[in-house]
């Protein structure tokens, strides 16, 4: 299974509109991938706070629009990344719980299969963590080919998290226990931090015994430098590809049975002590 990642610039001098057509024109680009991985907020900049509620689109708004017609085109499945989501039917006031960090997952038939909110808002008193609402749902996306439970076949079931949601391990623990075999993680992730970012990656990989897609951004947007290294890491916590800092498209090679045979050969998922301790209470 062939899964490329798009980690475009997120740059102030470059239109909200022209970065979607430039990422529309990537995402074709990669016909012959079976799965295509946009970053966090690239059409706005995760840290461009001040364009939110300007660039706030529902889920059949601009970005979907054109994300659709490119994962067809290339008829690949699409995680486009995600939005600023204005719920629908909600008002528009900053700082009531109207808007949501998003992500969207196309099928190749450019059908919106399914989308996750972000649980763990980043900001503290700031930003994100105050203009938007927290998602309260783990979501889990079946590939084609996926044989439930087993890590035979295919495909792979891909398990949803958003940039500050890699620092919640319980988070990715319930994913695991719902079925995932492939974390798909959209970041915006600043380059200050990025030591964390590759060893919470490869963390995540390790203790749940799961491929990690983090797919970052590149450039800088309000100020915010950010850490591009997006990384893609194996069921064993081996980095089978990791990009620099620029605009650059990973491609690598996936093969699904490793998550089985991993969880086989060191079954240390079965050795959790639940009744002690139950990650599965609360993320
Ligand atoms: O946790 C971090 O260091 C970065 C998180 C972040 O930038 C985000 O979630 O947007």
């Amino acid at each position: 299974m062939r899964a490329s990642l798009i980690q475009i610039a997120v740059d102030p001098d470059e239109s909200v509109n022209s970065r979607r057509q430039r990422a529309a024109a990537l995402v074709r680009e990669q016909r012959g991938a079976d799965l295509v991985v946009l970053p966090e907020l690239w059409p706005v900049g995760a840290f461009a706070y001040q364009s939110y509620a300007e660039e706030a689109e529902s889920l059949d708004g601009p970005t979907y629009d054109v994300m659709a017609k490119a994962a067809s085109d290339a008829g690949v499945w699409l995680h486009a990344g995600s939005i600023v989501e204005k719920a629908a039917g909600s008002g528009s006031a900053e700082g009531s719980s109207t808007l949501y960090n998003t992500s969207l997952i196309l099928s190749p038939a450019g059908e919106l299969v399914s989308t996750y909110r972000k649980i763990h808002r980043f900001g503290f008193d700031e930003g994100e963590a105050v203009m938007m609402g927290a998602g309260d749902e783990l979501v889990i996306v079946p590939l084609p080919g996926t044989v439930a439970g087993t890590g035979a076949g295919t495909g792979f079931t891909l398990g949803l998290a958003t940039c500050y949601d890699l620092r919640f391990p319980e988070l990715f623990r319930g994913l695991v226990d719902a079925g995932a075999q492939a974390f798909v993680v959209p970041a915006g992730w600043p380059a200050r931090r990025r030591e964390h970012w590759t060893l919470l990656a490869r963390a995540r990989a390790v203790e749940n015994q799961a491929y990690v897609l983090a797919c970052g951004t590149a450039g800088t947007h309000a100020g915010v430098e950010q850490a591009g290294h997006s990384i893609v890491v194996d069921p064993w916590g081996e980095v089978l590809a990791e990009a620099g800092p620029d605009e650059e498209v990973l491609t690598v090679e996936l093969d699904p049975a490793k998550v089985a045979t991993t969880r086989e050969q060191f079954p240390a998922l079965k050795d959790r002590r639940l009744g002690l301790a139950d990650p599965r209470r609360d993320c």
